[in-house]
């Protein structure tokens, strides 16, 4: 049992708190898993061995992109030891958590799965590079963003600043844009969210609060926290309708659709924990992917440690399948021997 069933785990106390996270390691006693938090200040040779790292380091990752040596070298240290030991499976791969916290790269990657086909799309979107305000409209432009539209800061995780953002209505009040960021093309939606939530192959969806609609206009610029737009419990002045729009009627999502956005993203982005954040396009009946995040809250999900557990065992087994299979098939020891016998 000692390595093969062995999990080591990082996540902050603020993150462990949250989810109850005590809950997950008596399941993992029960199913025979010896689990520990990792100390990312002491050696992880030392610490080891273990078979499966389950971490949210997305803080840490944040900090490195800053320039912060510490967090840099904390991240050094984890990917060289992961390298080193290869058999060891990561819940999820650093390099893919990276790409997904950059919000342009997790855009352009959604973009090229092909999801159009089937009615879904993420909304037009780019990046702004500086407060050249002649340059933003070009940039603007070549991606077709309209007004209005929404700002984010390009690092998606990892700070309060990454979940500060604007809405733009119009040409005059652009040099409120925060470059650099991203700029991405406003969907009306009527105030609803949907919140899907996938672990492994098992995924889940919830309706949230959300932004109400908003046209093209002359005002000015809306910012907002997102934390305090979509929270299961959140009651934002800017998520009550209009009167106008009150009549729009809702559109219930189709769960098939929602399960083939999670399969595809989950694949796309080669990630098990992820959250994705669907608007359904009041104009269009279209669904709108607005965020993808990592290791998400999981609030509402239900028997969470049970999938969570499930998904480290199939990956575990898997993993077991093709070392067998490497053992027996591909060794090329076996290969020669195999020859040999056969001559
Ligand atoms: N393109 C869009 N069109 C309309 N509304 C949007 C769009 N993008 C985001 N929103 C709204 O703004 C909120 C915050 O946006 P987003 O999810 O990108 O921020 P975030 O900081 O990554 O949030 P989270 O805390 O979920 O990670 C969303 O919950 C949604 O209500
Ligand atoms: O409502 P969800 O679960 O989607 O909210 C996420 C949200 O995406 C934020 O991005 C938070 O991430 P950080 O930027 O890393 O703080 C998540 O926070 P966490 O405290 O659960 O890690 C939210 O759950
Ligand atoms: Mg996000």
């Amino acid at each position: 049992m000692y390595s093969s069933n062995r999990i080591a785990y990082w996540m902050s106390d603020k993150k462990l708190q949250k989810i109850n996270w005590k809950e997950f390691e008596k399941i993992c006693i029960k199913y025979n898993f010896e689990i520990f938090k990792l100390d990312l200040n002491k050696s992880l040779e030392s610490q080891g061995p273990f078979n499966v790292f389950l971490h949210k380091l997305t803080d840490i990752i944040a900090l490195e992109n800053q320039g912060d040596p510490k967090s840099s070298h904390i991240i050094k240290a984890v990917e060289c030891y992961i390298s080193e030991h290869p058999s060891i499976i990561v819940i999820d791969p650093i390099p893919n958590v990276r790409r997904l916290l950059a919000r342009y790269q997790c855009y352009s990657i959604i973009h090229a799965t092909g999801l159009h086909k089937y009615g879904i799309f993420t909304p037009n979107f780019c990046e702004i590079t500086s407060y050249d305000k002649e340059k933003t409209i070009q940039q603007l432009k070549d991606a077709n963003v309209r007004y209005p539209f929404i700002c984010k800061p390009l690092l998606g995780h990892g700070s309060k600043k990454a979940h500060e953002m604007c809405i733009i209505f119009n040409e005059k009040y652009l040099k409120d844009c925060r470059a650099p960021c991203v700029a991405q093309t406003f969907i009306n939606h009527n105030a609803i969210l949907y919140k899907i939530f996938v672990i492994g192959q098992q995924f889940y969806f919830v309706e949230r609060p959300s932004l109400k609609n908003f046209y093209e206009s002359d005002r000015k610029t809306i910012c907002f926290a997102s934390s305090d737009i979509s929270r299961a419990n959140s009651q934002s002045s800017l998520s009550v309708l209009d009167p106008e729009d009150i009549s729009v009627q809702e559109i219930k999502p189709n769960p098939k659709i929602l399960q083939k956005i999670a399969e595809t993203l989950r694949l796309a982005f080669e990630m098990d924990l992820i959250g994705i954040d669907v608007v359904i396009e009041n104009s269009t009946g279209k669904y709108g992917i607005v965020d993808v995040n990592a290791y998400p809250g999981y609030d509402g999900f239900p028997n969470l440690y049970d999938a969570l557990l499930q998904c480290i065992i199939s990956k575990v087994n898997n993993k077991n399948q093709i070392t067998d299979c490497m053992i027996s098939n591909d060794n090329p020891s076996n290969i020669v021997l195999n020859h040999l016998n056969n001559t």
